[in-house]
């Protein structure tokens, strides 16, 4: 089939038209073709994709970053069929630019995690982690103001786009922050790897949680981790050094069968029903637990939903089992055996034969230290003070890859430099504004170099050299 090849100064093109609702038919026409792949853009002539050192416009006017950051959302890395071929290529190219080594693993088949690596002057000091993944979950697009996967830009210069927050602008910010420090002439002392991770949207299976028992993994000897954390809607910017322990279960109510006109004994319902009133009992004292106190934040109460109802074959037949679902988040000062232990109690209480499962149960809950004393925190800490920045430290309400890393000792901090701005992850039109995604980049160059800074610990080696 034949393809069309643009410059990039087309997208621009097409985005004010969409912004203007001026569909000159001659555009419209350009832009179904576009939206169905018969159209490739190509780099303007001033420059690589990513652009300069300094950030210069390129000749759309739009800085050469966001160019690069609407370029990677544009990529159909979503659930439930990715394409990671696409991502691959994309950080390859980049790789290239950077003059960056590019290790891939394939963990599953068509499950690559790929590694681009910056030496430090003292590569037997313990590394740092930048961790993205490269996933994004579905959308309704049919709720959404643009198309999900064509990255418009509208007058305000807030970029839309599945991926926007949940975390390819943070991907983007690393490689640029990068790409500015090189073009400085700086070095890290300690090696920064930037990790690319499949399938964190889909539980982290075929990816993170598979990886952090590789023994490549260990070869990176990472000393402290940065990975996704959320948008704030104020000024300040939260960080998050822990995460909730997602428990995803469902509880399976046997009873007796019957005919749907006669009172029977000891039904699944009747189970159905009482588990169902311990679970939702609870989620009302939490709920009340948290709007009650104003030092507490979701990541501090334990959550709880019912998310699926199984059960009944016809409307006159009492069935012969139920099952209800509920997806559990328990912060980590929770004493999780004294948890299950009250789970088992509510089972006990609601009948006979009640049995569960587990999809999810994480048990580790080791939290990163936010101590002044301690080393990585310090230099994350100050170097966001220095830069005016306000933090707020958070337990992370869901789950991230984050989880894992923390899970083998490593410490790690969730965080993405998005300040004013709406949470939308995994929402209807994610976006973020352009200048805050230019902001962040300014925030990882300082925090990249402050933290492959740290200075060596007693003893500190490593072990592959
Ligand atoms: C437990 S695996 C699923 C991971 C997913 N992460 C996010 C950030 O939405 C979640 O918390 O539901
Ligand atoms: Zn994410
Ligand atoms: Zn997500």
């Amino acid at each position: 089939m034949y393809r069309y090849i643009l410059p990039y100064k087309w997208i621009f093109l097409f985005s004010v038209c969409l912004q203007h609702d001026s569909y000159e038919p001659m555009f419209q026409h350009l832009y179904c073709l576009y939206l169905k792949g018969l159209i490739t853009m190509l780099p303007d002539k001033d420059g690589p994709s990513g652009g300069g050192p300094c950030s210069t416009q390129g000749s759309s006017g739009e800085d050469p970053s966001v160019s690069l950051f609407r370029e990677y959302l544009r990529l159909k890395t979503v659930h439930p069929e990715p394409d990671y071929d696409a991502a691959l290529r994309f950080l390859d190219r980049i790789a290239e630019e950077l003059d960056l080594p590019m290790k891939k693993i394939e963990l599953f088949p068509r499950r690559v995690l790929s590694i681009m690596t910056w030496e430090g002057t003292n590569p037997a000091l313990k590394s740092i982690l930048l961790n993205s993944h490269t996933d994004v979950v579905p959308v309704y697009q049919e709720h959404w103001k643009y198309d999900a996967f064509t990255a418009v830009k509208d007058a305000e210069g807030n970029i839309y786009g599945r991926g926007a927050q949940d975390m390819k602008s943070v991907t983007i910010q690393y490689i640029q922050a990068i790409r500015r420090l090189k073009a400085e002439g700086s070095q890290p002392v300690r090696t920064v790897h930037l990790m690319f991770v499949p399938d964190e949207e889909v539980g982290g299976h075929k990816g993170m949680e598979t990886f952090v028992t590789h023994p490549e993994f260990q070869k990176l000897n990472i000393g402290f981790a940065l990975d996704e954390g959320l948008a704030s809607p104020g000024e300040a910017f939260t960080v998050f050094y822990g995460e909730r322990n997602p428990w995803w279960i469902t509880i399976h109510c046997p009873g007796n069968p019957g005919h749907g006109s006669r009172f029977v004994e000891n039904t699944a319902a009747e189970k159905l029903r009482s588990i169902i009133n311990s679970f939702m009992d609870f989620r009302e004292t939490e709920k009340q637990r948290l709007n009650m106190s104003q030092c507490f934040t979701l990541g501090d109460v334990t959550t709880v939903n019912m998310t699926m109802v199984q059960g009944g074959v016809a409307y006159n037949v009492i069935p012969a089992e139920m099952e209800v679902s509920f997806d559990l988040r328990i912060p980590p000062t929770v004493n999780l055996q004294g948890f299950e232990k009250q789970i088992k109690l509510w089972c006990k209480e609601a009948g006979e034969g009640i049995t569960y499962e587990f999809a999810q149960k994480h048990m580790n809950q080791n939290v990163t230290s936010t101590e002044e004393s301690d080393p990585w925190w310090n230099a994350f800490s100050t170097t966001c003070k220095a830069m005016n920045m306000v933090l707020e430290k958070e337990i992370f309400p869901a789950a991230t890859d984050s989880r894992f890393i923390r899970a083998v000792g490593i410490p790690a901090v969730g965080f993405s430099p998005m300040n004013r701005t709406p949470i939308l992850l995994h929402d209807h039109n994610e976006f973020l504004n352009e200048q805050v995604f230019l902001s962040g980049i300014d925030v990882y160059q300082r925090l990249i170099l402050a933290l492959s800074s740290v200075p060596a610990f007693p003893d500190e080696t490593n072990p592959f050299l």
